[in-house]
């Protein structure tokens, strides 16, 4: 599976820039190298632009000096402004490299490009009202603002503003991303993110960006049921489970039955609709060891019938991916009716129901969840992410906002267990269906309904052949 940056906590990147250091690498280089390399982003972004660089006590703003001292070598018009004195050993002496004047923050004449520069991983509370204001105004005033490893005002692990944080241009992750830059509402506070790489090492990383997966065409002796057989079990709303199956069709797997209850609707003829109304039905459909995977969930209801018909899913002994009305009913019944293993695709709402409310970050709560259900979650949003009980997290980037409409859920599920049909292995499977639902949805451009991402879907799953 291609893996995407790493993700470092605020605590796993101080370990690791001591597990530098201990390498006999000082402070201050990694300070350098950070300078240097956001230095390089904002000359090519602005060039000679007038800059202010905003530094604040710690290395965050030991950072600003030494970008601040690189690009006035370059012949850049460059003022510092500094919130206090420089408090640590390092920033200290990139100050004192830096040598030039250096104006109160508060005070501080606006200019065309500014580096915020002024908190970024050691922030440990909101920034004082006069801060955060005279941050905001420099910012709106500003052509081009850059934050430094993070907004001044967001919390590194959690994505939280712990006071009002302004639209920046780009921000400038050092070293290897933080959570905060993938969940919400911190990754809504910039235009562009890049990471700049310092040398910090990041291989044992357990988080990462979703990365566009590495997908393979069938092989020559390839046939319908060796590319993998899905059965979607629908119920009450019939329209749910036709998106989900012919998402699940045209996910790649080999071939989708769609178990119906109640009037068999018109849908594509590539997919075999079967009329199940009662639970043993179902049941019985399901006794096929060909199965690679079953989706229930998608207009399955959530009356007697609906819970009838989970538990023969439930039952059956196939791989699982249960989403939407699956996810109530398994909130009544116990995570322990999940057979291990399946993959749970819960929204805000029903993650809830489902577990809790349980404390931490988004991307502990999903751990925590994954753990507790021994299932692999995709914890949906706008910052979905995918989680292992293994400890392993996927990080989604912020997707298209047109996303939030009805029955694209039912579209992801089906690519869900089409990737699971596929591969036969349910992390990997969500990782790819999330990831070709954000790249059908970035094809279908704006105000499309669910049914256009399908359209959208072969030419997605071509682009990462
Ligand atoms: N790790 C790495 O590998 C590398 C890290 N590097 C850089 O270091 C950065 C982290 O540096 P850092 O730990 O010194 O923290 P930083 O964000 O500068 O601020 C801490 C200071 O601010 C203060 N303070 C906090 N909140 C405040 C508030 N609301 N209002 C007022 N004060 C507040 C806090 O005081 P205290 O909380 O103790 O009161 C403390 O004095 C990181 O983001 C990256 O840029 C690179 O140089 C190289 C490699
Ligand atoms: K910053």
């Amino acid at each position: 599976m291609m893996r995407g940056h790493a993700i470092l906590t605020g605590a796993e990147m101080r370990e690791a820039e001591q597990a530098v250091m201990a390498a006999g690498i000082p402070e201050y280089m990694l300070m350098e190298r950070a300078g240097a390399a956001a230095a390089e982003i904002v000359w090519r972004a602005g060039g000679k632009r007038d800059l202010l660089v905003l530094c604040g006590p710690g290395n965050n703003g030991g950072d600003g000096f030494v970008i601040a001292r690189l690009l006035r070598a370059r012949g850049v018009a460059v003022r510092v402004a500094a919130l206090g004195k420089s408090r640590t050993d390092s920033s200290m002496k990139a100050r004192e490299a830096w040598g030039g004047p250096v104006e109160n923050f508060l005070d501080a004449a606006p200019a065309t490009q500014i580096v915020d520069a002024l908190f970024g991983t050691g922030l440990s509370r909101g920034l004082d009202a006069e801060v955060a204001t005279k941050l905001r105004a420099l910012a709106e005033q500003a052509s081009f603002s850059y934050a430094l490893d993070l907004p001044s005002g967001v919390q590194t692990d959690t994505g939280e503003l712990l006071s009002d944080v302004p639209g920046m241009g780009v921000c400038i992750a050092l070293g290897a991303l933080k959570p905060a830059h993938m969940l919400q509402p911190a990754a809504t506070c910039w235009q562009r993110l890049v990471c700049a790489d310092i040398g910090i090492e990041t291989s044992h990383a357990k988080m990462h960006r979703l990365a566009p997966p590495q997908l393979h065409r069938p092989g020559p002796a390839a046939h319908k049921y060796s590319r993998g057989l899905v059965a979607v079990v629908g119920g009450e709303m019939a329209g749910a489970g036709l998106l989900a199956s012919q998402a699940a069709a045209h996910g790649g797997s080999g071939m989708v039955r769609h178990l119906v209850q109640g009037q068999v609707q018109e849908g594509p003829g590539a997919i075999i609709a079967e009329r199940t109304d009662a639970a043993q039905d179902v049941a019985h459909r399901l006794n096929d060891g060909r199965f690679r995977a079953v989706l229930a969930g998608p207009g399955l209801g959530r009356g007697k019938g609906a819970s009838d018909r989970l538990t023969a899913v439930l039952a059956a002994g196939h791989p699982l991916v249960l989403d939407a009305d699956a996810l109530v009913l398994l909130a009544e019944e116990g995570l322990n009716a999940v057979p291990p293993g399946a993959v749970l695709t819960p929204h805000e709402g029903e993650f809830v129901r489902l577990f809790g409310n349980l404390p931490g970050s988004k991307v502990e709560r999903a751990l925590e969840a994954a753990r507790r259900s021994r299932s692999t979650l995709i914890y949906k949003g706008s910052d979905s992410i995918v989680a292992a009980p293994d400890g392993r997290a996927v990080l989604s980037p912020p997707g298209s906002s047109w996303l939030s409409t009805a029955g694209t859920g039912d579209v992801l599920a089906g690519l869900v267990a089409a990737r699971l049909a596929v591969t036969g292995d349910g992390f990997r499977a969500a990782c790819e269906a999330l990831w070709l639902h954000a790249e059908a949805a970035r094809r279908a451009g704006a105000a499309f309904i669910a049914d256009d991402l399908l359209v959208e879907l072969p030419a997605a799953i071509a682009s990462r052949l």
